[in-house]
């Protein structure tokens, strides 16, 4: 029988400055080795629970916790926050806040010269573990000189180096290219098999993560757990549905067909499921559902010309890009890690300048034109949300564009504010302090921050990452209903799903360069820019080949109508 290594019993916590506890009764004991999913909306209390695990509840986040939590047979309660890091090995939700180095390498090495390791032994597990997340050849750069997913894969790395008995995940593929993302599970899953590590992954993108096995799935809702099973067990259930977490693709399309599932299918992975009980039904569904409509566009509303752009002076980062976007257009930008696409986002809504070609609005040249000038045509939302926010209280934060334009009346600032805080479900924490707000929460006010201000394009890096399914679709919906409006939307992703629901096309961003534009579709099933590019193939897709369906792509696309249609009727 393996040992408890965590063991909640009947465990409650409270902040400080909520009235309501954040979690309720929790008992929980997860055991030596064991690889646990956390799952659960937005707001549930997932980091919550993590942060009682490495000691941020409540040594750096105040508040009031009863019940008892052992980690190795030691109530938290009577060790410190140093001792806790020496047991657990965190991985946070917004990486920023946990750089301390001044280089990647020596970054990497923090804790282990806070151990005083030899100096060699230092250095080659320094080098090993940056090899294992691809970043041996950034050791000397600086932190703040790389991609958003360069800065998640350090600090993959930085708690890797650790001999640590737990490690602890909380959303580690959110800013991960898709390719990346699958590495990272597959190096998790390496450390666990060899180190018998336990393993704590908290992610909302469920599929990536069961593409190498857990061992037990935890439900979370409204600081509760609602279930506690192994994913075979879970999937065949309606547990997800109701706690609002996407299913695996490839076992809602099974739902939609009336296949029954029992946990003897081998559902927790696309190649263990047994494909031949489901043909029949699949086909059927397949065949009687009505082919997906295609829409038109009409004329350019942004241009790049030959842009390109250096920031060390050296090689350029951005290579002679050019493409053209339609008014109305809903367009995905996508690629590996450090491609450029944020650099791009950024020339383009003028926060750097491109030193040579032209970005033209409607036919006029706005290469020269500030970011102010461009701010009223041109909204971007950025990756993460700390990077954005300024002010202290909700409310203030979304009327501040509002404010510094200087035209508008007390009135109408607060008309249109409430109305953008009704449209991205905001509208109940009006008057709290942002603070008191979870991840995917803060990136709502930040999405709820631009779209005050009514730009004619709208450019989101990662507008989901961090987002439960529930919000995922009401905020994708409510930007295809501004889309439906006219607003132009240009994305920048690495959900692969949310590309081919959502957008008609992608473009292709490699090494500063654009290397390919098409529809998303087309892109994904070209092996050579999905491998080029770092991108993944859909499951519904080979779901499609496996079970002897002739035209695969005709399948997604229809998966993709029903699908939405079904999700535009939730409450
Ligand atoms: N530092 C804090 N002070 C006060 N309340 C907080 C604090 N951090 C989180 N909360 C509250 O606790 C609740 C749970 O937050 P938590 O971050 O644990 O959720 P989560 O399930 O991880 O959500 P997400 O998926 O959006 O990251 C939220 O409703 C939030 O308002
Ligand atoms: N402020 C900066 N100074 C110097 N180099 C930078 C800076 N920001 C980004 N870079 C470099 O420019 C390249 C492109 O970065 P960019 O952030 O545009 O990538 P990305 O495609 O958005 O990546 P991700 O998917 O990880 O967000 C990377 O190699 C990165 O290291």
């Amino acid at each position: 029988m393996k040992q408890p290594i965590i063991q909640f019993e009947n465990v409650t916590f409270k902040y400080r400055s909520q009235q309501e506890p954040t979690l309720k009764n929790i008992d929980l004991t997860i055991h030596q080795g064991e690889k646990i999913l956390i799952a659960g909306p937005s707001g549930s209390g997932k980091s919550t629970l993590a942060h009682c695990l490495n000691g941020l509840v409540p040594f750096s986040y105040k508040g009031e916790m009863t019940g008892s939590l052992k980690i190795q047979g030691q109530e938290t309660k009577e060790l410190d926050i140093f001792s806790l890091s020496k047991m657990v090995g965190t991985v946070l939700q917004d990486s920023d806040g946990q750089f301390i180095g001044l280089s990647v390498g020596e970054d990497i090495a923090f804790s282990l010269e806070n151990n005083v390791t030899p100096h060699d032994t230092m250095m080659k597990r320094v080098a090993d573990v940056s090899r294992l997340v691809d970043m041996d050849e950034y050791l000397d750069a600086s932190i703040h000189a790389l991609s958003g997913g360069q800065k998640q894969r350090v600090s993959l790395a930085g708690v890797m180096v650790d001999d640590v008995d737990i490690l602890l995940f909380d959303e580690p593929l959110a800013n991960l290219d898709p390719a990346t993302g699958r590495h990272a599970i597959d190096l998790i899953d390496q450390i666990q098999k060899e180190t018998n590590t336990t393993v704590v992954i908290i992610e909302h993108r469920l599929e990536d993560v069961l593409y190498r096995n857990v061992d037990r799935i935890i439900v979370v809702n409204d600081g509760e757990i609602v279930n506690d099973s192994s994913p075979n067990v879970l999937l065949t259930s309606d547990v997800l549905q109701r706690n609002n977490i996407r299913e695996p693709l490839y076992i809602k399309a099974l739902k939609y067909a009336g296949c029954l599932l029992t946990p003897q299918h081998g559902l927790a992975h696309l190649n263990t499921l047994q494909t031949e009980a489901f043909k029949d039904k699949l086909l059927h569904w397949f065949e009687q559902s009505p082919p997906a409509k295609k829409r038109t566009l009409t004329h350019p509303v942004l241009q790049l010309e030959d842009v390109s752009f250096t920031y060390s002076g050296k090689e350029n980062n951005i290579k002679k890009v050019s493409f053209s976007i339609d008014k109305g257009e809903m367009v995905s930008i996508v690629g590996k890690n450090g491609a450029g696409k944020s650099t791009l986002s950024k020339l383009i809504c003028g926060f750097e300048k491109n030193n040579q070609g032209k970005i033209i609005y409607h036919e006029k040249d706005i290469t020269g034109d500030t970011i102010y000038q461009r701010a009223e045509r041109i909204g971007m939302v950025m990756q993460n949300p700390n990077q954005m926010i300024s002010k202290h209280m909700i409310y203030d934060e979304v009327a501040l564009g509002l404010v510094m334009k200087g035209t508008y009346s007390e009135e109408e600032i607060r008309e249109r504010v409430e109305n953008t805080l009704k449209i991205c479900g905001l509208y109940p924490f009006r008057n709290w302090p942002i603070s008191a707000l979870s991840f995917g929460q803060k990136k709502r006010v930040t999405i709820a921050s631009i779209l005050v201000l009514k730009p004619e394009i709208i450019i989101l890096d990662e507008p989901t990452a961090g987002q439960d399914f529930y919000h995922y679709t009401e905020m994708m919906e409510f930007l295809a209903d501004l889309n439906a409006q006219g607003i132009t939307i240009m994305m920048i992703t690495h959900d692969m799903h949310l590309m081919l629901e959502y957008t008609q096309r992608a473009i292709v961003i490699a090494d500063g360069k654009v290397t390919a534009d098409d529809s998303p579709i087309n892109i994904l099933t070209n092996e050579a820019i999905v491998a080029e590019a770092n991108l993944k193939e859909t499951s519904l897709f080979d779901l499609a080949v496996l079970t002897g369906i002739e035209e695969p792509v005709e399948f997604v696309s229809k998966f993709i109508a029903f699908d939405r249609e079904v999700r535009k009727a939730w409450p």
